[in-house]
């Protein structure tokens, strides 16, 4: 069942212009990051219940992926990681397809698998851990 509510875009510029050119080409457009992919997370906002739109990198496994809350390594969580918590029901679109998912933030042992699969598709996740005491956090989206 989609997301339904109303869409209230990032206040990040460059994140909310990769966004809409993605859906706005029905993910042929606008999908990669320095050549690398990209996905789009639609969560609900934890205070304001709006629809909130991500571009972030693709990690995927076995039709499971992993979404980094990494901020390029900021000292504070992205914002959209208390979507998350607050409501796990999230959609991710990956190119053309557009999926229903429930989030999940992993932890220990699943962590360390997830975490290798993170920088082995995108090596700067690797370099943003070292540049914060954060644990930068990561969940696991599994199919509804
Ligand atoms: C800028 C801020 O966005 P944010 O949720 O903190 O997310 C920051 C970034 O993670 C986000 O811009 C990402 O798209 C950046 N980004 C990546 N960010 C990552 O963290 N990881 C990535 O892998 C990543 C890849 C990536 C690739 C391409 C690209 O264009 C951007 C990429 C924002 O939009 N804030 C809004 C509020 C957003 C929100 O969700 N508000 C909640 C309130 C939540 C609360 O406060 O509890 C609500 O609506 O209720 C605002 O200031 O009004």
């Amino acid at each position: 069942m989609p997301l339904t509510g109303e869409y209230e875009p990032s206040t990040s510029d460059w994140a909310r212009k990769q966004v809409e050119e993605y859906e706005g080409s029905g993910g042929t457009s606008g999908t990669t990051l320095r050549g690398m992919p990209v996905i789009v997370l639609t969560s609900v906002g934890a205070k304001s219940g709006k629809l909130r739109k991500t571009a972030l990198m693709r990690v995927e496994h076995n039709g499971e992926y992993a979404v980094v809350a990494s901020l390029g390594g900021a000292p504070k969580h992205p914002v959209w990681y208390f979507n998350l918590l607050a409501q796990p029901h999230v959609e991710l679109q990956d190119g053309p397809e557009k999926r229903d998912y429930l989030a999940r933030e992993i932890t220990g042992e699943e962590k360390a698998l997830w975490w290798q699969r993170a920088v082995d598709a995108y090596p700067d996740y690797a370099d943003y851990q070292k540049k914060t005491e954060r644990e930068i956090p990561l969940f696991v989206l599994t199919a509804k």
